[in-house]
C-alpha cells in the first residue's frame, strides 16, 4: 500500500512537473512576443507627426510594463491548483496566463475565480474538492501538498501528504528583504486584502501576525480589481522608515506590480529629505493639530500694516504708503481666499493702483500736467522703494522659508503660538538653516497649503527651462544630420524639424509614470493609501496623509502596543477620530506567524509588566525561549561578540540582528565591524548583511533570524518608559533570542 501511495505520488508529482514547465515555457514566449514588438516599436519610434510618436510612445511604455512585469514574476510562477466539483482543474498563480487562442492556462491570484483557494475550507468548500499547493524550486515542482475538501476523497489513495506549505515557506531564512506570501495567505488575511475599495480599513495586529504582507498584498489586489482608476491616481504606500521601505520594496514588483508610490515620513514633502526629530519634547509640541493654526497664524503674520506712514522715492517724487493703504488691500486680498502667494497679486495691484493715484493728482497739482497712467503705474511698479515696501508688508514666501524663520526667530515663533509658554517655545527655537526633522514634514506641507505657489520660482523654473530647450534645440539640430540616415532605415520620410525632435526627446527623457509624476507633486491625489506602522503617526502627520488621498480610501496597519514615539497615538479611535470620525473598519489579525511562541510569550509578559494591556496572537511555531546573559560593564561588547559568533553558526547562513540602544549603534556597530569584517552591517540599507546592528526604532517592522539584544531596561528608557521599542526588539526573531545586560532587567524578563 505504501508502495501505492508513493506510486500514486511520483505520477502526480510528474503531471505537476509537465503543466508548470508548460507554463513556464509559455511565460518565455510571451517575453519573446513583447520584447520583439518593444523593439519594433522602437525602431519606428523617431519618425512620423507628433500624434503618431505619441501613439508609439504609449506603445512602447505599455511593452515596456508588460516585459517588466513578465520578467518579476518566474519566482514561484505557479503555487496552486484548484479541484472543482465539476471537475474542473484551475491552476493559481502570479498572473493570469492564456495560450494564444485564449485558453486559460493559469488564473491571476487575485482573480475572483482564485479567491476560494484562500478561502475554502472543509465547512465551506466554495465548489472546491481539492486544494493542491505546489511548491517550485527554480523552475521545477520539488514537493505537493494538498488539503482535501471533500470528507469523501480521504480515503482516495491518491491524496499527497507533505510538509504543510506555509511551515515551508516560514522556515526559510531571512534574506534581509521581505518576500510575498502569495502562496500561502490564510484565510482572515485574505479577507482583509480583498476587501472593497472605498473607506477606512484598520488591520490591528500583534507583531508579526503579517499586517506588512497584508496591507502589500491588499495594494496589488487593489490595482488588479480596480486597474483603470488606481492605475491613474496611483497609490501611495507610507512606512515608517527608508530602511523598512527598502526591506519591503520587493514585494510589489513580484505580485507583478509596479509603479506604486513609497514614502517615508520623513519624504512625504516633495524636495526635502527630513532627519529625525531626537527630542521627544519637541516632537510633541510638534505633532498636535494646534501647529495647524500655528502655521496659519505665522503666514498671516507676514502680511503686515506698517506702524507708520513711509515716504517712497519714485523717480524725483515721492508717495506716501499709509497704514490705511497697506490695511485696505490687505484685507481685499485675505478676502480672495487664496493662498498667500497667490493672494499677494491682489495686494500688490490696490497698493499699486492707489499709489499711482496719488502720483498722477500729484504731478497733477505740481506742473498742471495729465499723465498717462500706465506710465506713472510703470514707475511705481519699478521705484525700489516701492518694491521694498511691498515685499516688507506681503513678502512672498516658500513653505522651508516660512518654517526656518518660524523656529529660527523668537519673535515670529512667539506671535504664532502665544499658548506655549516661555519653555515650549526655548525647545522648539533652533538656529536658521538647521536641517528639516520628520516633524517639521507635516507643518511644511500645512505652509504649502497656505502659501501656494512661489510665483517668482515659477517665473525661474520657467526662464530654466527655456534656456535647457534652446540649447536642447541647437543639439537636435546637429542630431538631424544623422537622424536622416535612421529614418529612411524605418521607411519614414526624413521631414522632422529640430524642434519637432527636441520635443520628441524632452517627451521620451522625461515620459514620466504616474508614480514619478505623484511623487514629485505634493498636491498629487492618490486614490488609494496604504499606512504601515501606523501607530507611530502624529495627528499632523494624519493631516498630511488625509490630504493626500481625498477620496479617504486608506489601509492603515499596525500594532497600537508597538508604539515607540512620543507622538503616537493610543487607540485608532484616539488617531483617526479627527479625521473621519467613526467611519473606519477595524479588522484583527490573532495569528503570529514570525516569533516562536516562548519568545513571543516573554515579549507579551513584559509589555504586561510595563502595564501594557495586550492580547497575545497564537504563535505558529514553539520555539526556545530567550536567554539572558548578566555581565559587568566592561564585558557588554566581549559578551555581544560572543553571542553574535555563537548565533551565525547556529542561524548557519542566516541573519542575525543586533539592536541596542540608539546613542550605542556606532560603538558596538565598530566593534562587530572590526571583529568580523565584510560581515557586519550597520543602519539603512544594510540589512542584507549576515550581522546588522540598529536601534529598535530602525527594527521597526522588520525581521531576522536571531536577535541579540542588549540593554533591555536602556530600551525601555529610551522612549520615557513606554515599553513599544523593548517590545518590537524581542518580537523581531523568527528563531532566537539573546539578551546580554549590565544594567538592570526589567521586570518580565527577570525569571530567564
Ligand atoms: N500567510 C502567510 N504565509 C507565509 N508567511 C507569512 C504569512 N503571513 C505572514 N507571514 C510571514 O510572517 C512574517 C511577519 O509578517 P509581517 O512582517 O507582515 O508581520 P507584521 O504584522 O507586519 O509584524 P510587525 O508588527 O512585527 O512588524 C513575515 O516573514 C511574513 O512573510
Amino acid at each position: 500500500m505504501a508502495e501505492t501511495v508513493a506510486t500514486m505520488a511520483a505520477e502526480q508529482l510528474a503531471v505537476e512537473r509537465a503543466y508548470v514547465a508548460m507554463l513556464y515555457d509559455r511565460l518565455d514566449e510571451l517575453r519573446a512576443e513583447k520584447t520583439a514588438e518593444l523593439a519594433a516599436v522602437r525602431r519606428s519610434e523617431s519618425a512620423g507627426n507628433h500624434q503618431n510618436r505619441a501613439e508609439r510612445d504609449a506603445f512602447a511604455s505599455h511593452y515596456e510594463d508588460r516585459l517588466a512585469q513578465l520578467e518579476a514574476v518566474d519566482h514561484r510562477l505557479v503555487f496552486g491548483r484548484l479541484d472543482t466539483h465539476e471537475g474542473d482543474r484551475r491552476y493559481v498563480g502570479r498572473i493570469g496566463l492564456a495560450t494564444q487562442d485564449h485558453q486559460r492556462l493559469m488564473v491571476d491570484w487575485r482573480a475572483r475565480e482564485a479567491a476560494a483557494f484562500y478561502q475554502a475550507t472543509a465547512q465551506n468548500h466554495m465548489g472546491i474538492r481539492r486544494r493542491r499547493h505546489l511548491i517550485l524550486e527554480g523552475r521545477d515542482v520539488a514537493a505537493l501538498e494538498d488539503d482535501v475538501l471533500d470528507p469523501e476523497m480521504l480515503d482516495d489513495e491518491g491524496v499527497l501528504h507533505g510538509e504543510g506549505a506555509l511551515l515551508a515557506a516560514l522556515n526559510q531564512k531571512r534574506t534581509g528583504r521581505m518576500s510575498d506570501i502569495v502562496a500561502t495567505i490564510q484565510a482572515e488575511q485574505d479577507r482583509i486584502i480583498r476587501a472593497p475599495l472605498p473607506g477606512v480599513r484598520v488591520v490591528q495586529g500583534g507583531p508579526g501576525t503579517g499586517k506588512t504582507a497584508v496591507a502589500l498584498h491588499r495594494a496589488a489586489y487593489l490595482l488588479y480589481e480596480h486597474r483603470e482608476r488606481l492605475r491613474k491616481a496611483g497609490v501611495l504606500i507610507v512606512g515608517p522608515s527608508s530602511s523598512f521601505l527598502w526591506y519591503i520594496e520587493r514585494v510589489l514588483p513580484a505580485l507583478g506590480e509596479t509603479g506604486v508610490v513609497m514614502s517615508s515620513l520623513a519624504e512625504l514633502f516633495p524636495g526635502v529629505v527630513a532627519v529625525p526629530e531626537r527630542d521627544p519634547q519637541t516632537a510633541q509640541l510638534k505633532s498636535g493639530l494646534d501647529m495647524a493654526d500655528v502655521v496659519a497664524r505665522a503666514v498671516r503674520d507676514r502680511q503686515k500694516v506698517p506702524a507708520q506712514a513711509q515716504v517712497l522715492r519714485v523717480d524725483t517724487h515721492r508717495v506716501t504708503l499709509t497704514p490705511r493703504i497697506v490695511k485696505r488691500a490687505r484685507d481685499r486680498a485675505r478676502a480672495t481666499g487664496k493662498p498667500h502667494n497667490e493672494a499677494r497679486n491682489t495686494f500688490v495691484k490696490i497698493v499699486l493702483r492707489e499709489l499711482t493715484e496719488q502720483l498722477g493728482e500729484h504731478l497733477n497739482t505740481t506742473s498742471g500736467n495729465v499723465m498717462d497712467r500706465s506710465y506713472l503705474a510703470e514707475d511705481i511698479r519699478q521705484a525700489r522703494d516701492v518694491r521694498i515696501a511691498l515685499n516688507l508688508a506681503w513678502m512672498p514666501l516658500s513653505p522651508q522659508t516660512l518654517v526656518d524663520q518660524l523656529f529660527s526667530k523668537r519673535h515670529y515663533l512667539e506671535s504664532a503660538a502665544p499658548h506655549l509658554d516661555a519653555a515650549q517655545i526655548e525647545a522648539l527655537l533652533r538656529p536658521a538653516g538647521s536641517p528639516f526633522t520628520v516633524a517639521d514634514v507635516p507643518l511644511l506641507d500645512e505652509a504649502a497649503e497656505l502659501l501656494g505657489d512661489l510665483e517668482q520660482a515659477g517665473v525661474r523654473r520657467r526662464a530654466e527651462s527655456e534656456r535647457e530647450q534652446r540649447k536642447a534645440t541647437d543639439n537636435a539640430e546637429r542630431a538631424l544630420q544623422n537622424m536622416h540616415q535612421s529614418l529612411e532605415d524605418v521607411g519614414a520620410d526624413g521631414i522632422v524639424t529640430a524642434s519637432q525632435l527636441t520635443d520628441f526627446n524632452a517627451a521620451t527623457q522625461h515620459r514620466m509614470t504616474a508614480a514619478e509624476a505623484a511623487t514629485a507633486d505634493r498636491t498629487w491625489a492618490y486614490g488609494h493609501v496604504v499606512v504601515d506602522e501606523a501607530q507611530e503617526l502624529s495627528p499632523m502627520q494624519w493631516r498630511v496623509l488625509m490630504r493626500r488621498c481625498p477620496m479617504k480610501s486608506f489601509t492603515v496597519v499596525g500594532d497600537i502596543a508597538q508604539a515607540g514615539s512620543a507622538t503616537a497615538a493610543h487607540s485608532w479611535r484616539d488617531a483617526l477620530e479627527p479625521f473621519v470620525g467613526e467611519r473606519f473598519a477595524l479588522d484583527e489579525l490573532t495569528v503570529n506567524y514570525r516569533t516562536p511562541a516562548a519568545i513571543a510569550e516573554a515579549a507579551v509578559d513584559v509589555a504586561r509588566a510595563a502595564g501594557l494591556d495586550i492580547s497575545a496572537p497564537r504563535a505558529v511555531r514553539e520555539g526556545e525561549p530567550p536567554v539572558v546573559s548578566r555581565v559587568g560593564p566592561a564585558e557588554v561588547v566581549g559578551s555581544v561578540l560572543d553571542q553574535v559568533r555563537s548565533e551565525l553558526e547556529l542561524v548557519n547562513g542566516g541573519l542575525v540582528a543586533v539592536i541596542v540602544p540608539e546613542d550605542r549603534v556606532p560603538e558596538i556597530g565598530a566593534a562587530l565591524a572590526e571583529e568580523m569584517p565584510g560581515l557586519v552591517g550597520a543602519g539603512v540599507r544594510r540589512l542584507d548583511r549576515q550581522v546588522v546592528v540598529l536601534s529598535a526604532w530602525d527594527a521597526k517592522g522588520l525581521e531576522f533570524d536571531s536577535v541579540v539584544l542588549l540593554e533591555p531596561q536602556a530600551l525601555l528608557d529610551e522612549v520615557g518608559g513606554g515599553v513599544g521599542n523593548l517590545y518590537v526588539a524581542m518580537t523581531r526573531p523568527t528563531q532566537r533570542l539573546r539578551i546580554v545586560a549590565a544594567a538592570g532587567l526589567p521586570d518580565g524578563l527577570d525569571r530567564f
